[in-house]
């Protein structure tokens, strides 16, 4: 087909302007267009049109340039988000830099808050001699108060503690209290006296729901009857104003009680009647969130191991917190107690193993078991500063003591595993409000029983190892107070001497140097056989 008639079917209908458009046709008459390496010259109407054409693209491209980025940024979401935060990136990285930097001063003012309260915890720790081994131990606390503070404690709780009478924590109360309120178990050793029963029973009190339903939450192991149902007196005074269930393990009631509709929130007892209870009568104890070891040296004794053992298995809850407390721990102990804890905090208060130093200590050769009923009664005519405690170490001692004292005109009663429940109990009673002037008694008040305001303890014989010195003469200088222990020995007893003058040494008392410079023995257990006490002709 040729050009023109092309042209005129193309247009066909439409007026072409051949005048106006003379160079374009005449261009497609005149063949291919012309190489670029020889342009004809343009005319000065064409430049000008060219160079508005020029324009007219360089403007479209710049368009089309947008639409397409436009149009890709459908397609492509990021790059649009790219594209728009472009110009805001410096702005960007300005703000993300002032937040590290905001982070950083938060970071930098914690740490230093941090260290604060580390080197005000260390300080207090130094104040009040208490020595902790651990990983991240609670700061101890300087008040009462914070317990309300940083604990959220109940007020009436903090209320009962003044009611009391008690102002200021004790040191085993300023850090154990801390390390049980945040879950963690522990060991804690502290002078006779110092209330470690508080420093275990707040943080009961204070996680313990009263009157929770589900079985029960708290078990505290004591080594005998007398200080399971002190134990249970004391809770009940913390606990005075909320209806908990605070429940004392007696022996008819581990024989015969039906644990199935029990109301418990604490139990106390002593690990034999909660043994019984366990496999006899299906105490569950599986609901048990703290398991207490008051007097924890002596309840892991020989004898006692496979009954804690199960106790110990039967408070199965998986996050049970355990802790034990004692004036005394040995090392042996703390070792075999490690075996059951995860995670446990140490704390010691003052020295471990050492006796209060609020009491004076004296110790006194008697020579023969006549000579100490000599001495006995010289030192009641001398001067008897009632309430008195002397410390035999049989039950028959203890009743041939009581009828020499009786003779003697002497108001004393004694107290021995011989008798039952309610007379052990009106011994101490009567002892407690000052009926008695002097109680005797064998080991079993030994150990953690307050009486308040003993102002002397007489080792009449000599105790059977440091430990028990310790605990026996604890009776006396507690709760600030100050106290007198005087203990006897005869010939019999001078081998061990050295082992009893090393507790005096330590806590300050003189101890003549001639004892000093007895061998020292190896054996932690002293047992004589002893002629009896009795002066008196035999009733029979
Ligand atoms: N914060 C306190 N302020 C004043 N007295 C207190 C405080 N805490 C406890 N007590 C009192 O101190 C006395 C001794 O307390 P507790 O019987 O708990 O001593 P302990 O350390 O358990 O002694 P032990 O080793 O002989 O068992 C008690 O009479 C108790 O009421």
């Amino acid at each position: 087909m040729e050009n023109s008639k092309l042209s005129s079917a193309l247009f066909a209908g439409t007026h072409f302007d051949r005048k106006r458009f003379a160079a374009d046709f005449a261009r497609f008459h005149q063949g291919p267009t012309p190489s670029p390496a020889a342009p004809s010259a343009p005319s000065p109407e064409k430049k000008r049109k060219r160079k508005s054409g020029k324009a007219k693209a360089k403007k479209n491209k710049k368009k089309r340039a947008g639409e397409a980025a436009a149009s890709s940024s459908d397609v492509v979401e990021g790059f649009n988000v790219f594209k728009g935060l472009e110009g805001k990136n410096d702005e960007l990285r300005s703000e993300k830099v002032e937040i590290v930097k905001n982070e950083d001063s938060v970071a930098v003012r914690r740490r230093k808050e941090v260290e604060r309260e580390i080197e005000r915890a260390a300080i207090l720790r130094k104040r009040f001699d208490i020595h902790i081994a651990g990983q991240n131990v609670p700061a101890p606390l300087e008040s009462f108060e914070e317990l309300i503070s940083r604990y959220g404690c109940d007020s009436y709780l903090v209320g009962n503690l003044s009611k009391l009478g008690f102002q200021e924590p004790t040191p085993i109360q300023r850090q154990a209290i801390p390390i049980l309120l945040s879950g963690r178990e522990c060991f804690a050793c502290a002078p006779t006296g110092s209330g470690k029963t508080l420093a275990f029973l707040f943080p009961l009190l204070m996680k313990i729901k009263p009157g929770s339903k589900g079985g029960v939450k708290a078990v505290i192991l004591c080594p005998t009857r007398e200080l399971a149902a002190q134990t249970v007196r004391e809770c009940k005074k913390l606990a005075k104003g909320r209806k908990y269930y605070i429940k004392l393990m007696t022996k008819d009631l581990s024989k015969s009680g039906n644990f199935k509709d029990m109301h418990c929130d604490i139990l106390v007892s002593t690990p034999l009647c909660l043994h019984h209870a366990v496999k006899k009568r299906h105490l569950d104890l599986s609901s048990a969130e703290y398991l207490v070891l008051d007097e924890s040296d002596k309840l892991f004794e020989l004898g006692f191991v496979e009954v804690i053992d199960s106790v110990v298995e039967a408070c199965s809850n998986p996050s049970i917190i355990r802790s034990l407390f004692s004036a005394t721990l040995p090392d042996t102990i703390e070792a075999l107690a490690r075996t059951i804890m995860h995670d446990a905090i140490r704390v010691i208060v003052g020295r471990k193993n050492s006796a209060s130093s609020l009491i004076k200590q004296k110790l006194i050769f008697a020579g023969t078991e006549r000579g100490k009923l000599l001495a006995l009664r010289q030192s009641f005519q001398e001067s008897l500063n009632p309430p008195v405690l002397i410390f035999v170490q049989s039950k028959e001692r203890a009743k041939e003591l009581y009828k020499e004292l009786a003779f003697d005109d002497v108001r004393a009663d004694v107290i021995h595993a011989d008798l039952n429940e309610e007379q052990r109990q009106d011994a101490v009673d009567n002892l407690r409000a000052g009926k008695t002037w002097v109680l005797i008694a064998t080991e079993v008040i030994a150990r953690g029983m307050d009486f308040k305001g003993v102002n002397c303890v007489i080792n009449y014989d000599f105790p059977e190892s440091a430990a028990a010195y310790i605990h026996r003469i604890g009776r006396c200088g507690r709760a600030g107070r100050s106290g007198e222990a005087i203990t006897f020995f005869t010939e019999e007893d001078k081998p061990f001497l050295r082992n009893i003058a090393n507790v005096l040494l330590s806590s300050g008392c003189e101890v003549p140097s001639w004892i000093m410079a007895l061998p020292k023995l190896k054996r932690k257990k002293h047992r004589v056989d002893r002629d009896p006490i009795s002066t008196l002709p035999n009733e029979d």
